[in-house]
């Protein structure tokens, strides 16, 4: 990984602003690149944060046919639930954009985490072996243009949770809990080796909620002790993060 990069904005909606554009960049450089953009998208705060992105100039200036939509984790409840990451996405992004609903991939719905996981694994091996997604020459694991990543309170990132072994999983590329600390308690999440085989890595994280794990990760002392899975975050590409001054108001 090279040096991160971290934007210290003042408020959250600098940060809106920025990753907007950071966004509308790095999707006009992947698809003269490559033809298609493939964005993998958390839940949480971050949906809210790309508001930017669906106003002028950029709602009219990207390439949304070349979009390709993917989530980081998802809660194993019907697609048209109020907990559902996809009907968060689908609510406050994705209806306001032309990307093709063939190019949207949301898990599969009367499944039980287990089998949800498992079939998210293999759709996603079945795009990388047809060519519609990249894979990493390092591990193997898909390798996606740009992951959005949000961080709760507690330092978790996608589904990976503190005390929870599925962040230490080598060898799946999606797995599941289904006892998850935040409600609702059955989830599917990528593991650290597929998150960490990406291209570009956005780290948003805003409130003053996410200001102790923000210390850890990024404070002069950071943690010697157990790390947070957000400190798990270590793409083979580059890193990114956009905070606000309530994030950062613990770092000196
Ligand atoms: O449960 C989840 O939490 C994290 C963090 O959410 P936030 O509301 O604190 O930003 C989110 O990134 C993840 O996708 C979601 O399922």
């Amino acid at each position: 990984m090279t040096q991160p990069i971290i934007h210290k904005l003042e408020a959250e909606s600098h940060v809106a602003v920025a990753l907007a554009s950071y966004i509308a960049d790095l999707s006009a450089k992947f698809i003269a690149a490559n033809g298609s953009f493939s964005v993998v998208l958390s839940g949480g705060t971050l949906v809210d944060t790309l508001r930017k992105l669906v106003e002028p100039p950029y709602v009219s200036s990207i390439d949304w046919s070349k979009w390709l939509i993917f989530f980081l984790d998802e809660r194993v409840v019907p697609l048209d639930h109020p907990d559902s990451n996809y009907k968060l996405a689908y609510d406050g992004f994705l209806s306001k954009v032309p990307i093709p609903e063939s190019n949207i991939y949301p898990i599969k719905e009367k499944l039980s985490a287990e089998e949800a996981a498992d079939e998210y694994e293999q759709r996603l091996k079945h795009l990388v072996a047809n060519g519609t997604l990249k894979k990493s020459p390092t591990t193997g694991f898909a390798k996606f243009d740009l992951m959005l990543v949000g961080m709760g309170p507690d330092g978790h990132v996608a589904s990976l949770f503190c005390w929870h072994f599925q962040r230490f999983e080598k060898t799946k590329w999606v797995t599941f809990i289904t006892d998850s600390p935040k409600p609702p308690p059955p989830r599917i999440t990528f593991t650290f080796p597929l998150i960490n085989s990406a291209s570009e890595i956005a780290m948003v994280v805003t409130g003053e909620d996410a200001a102790d794990a923000i210390k850890v990760v990024l404070g002069e002392h950071a943690s010697y002790g157990y790390p947070l899975p957000v400190q798990k975050v270590s793409p083979e590409g580059n890193l990114t993060w956009f905070l606000d001054s309530e994030a950062t108001s613990e770092l000196k």
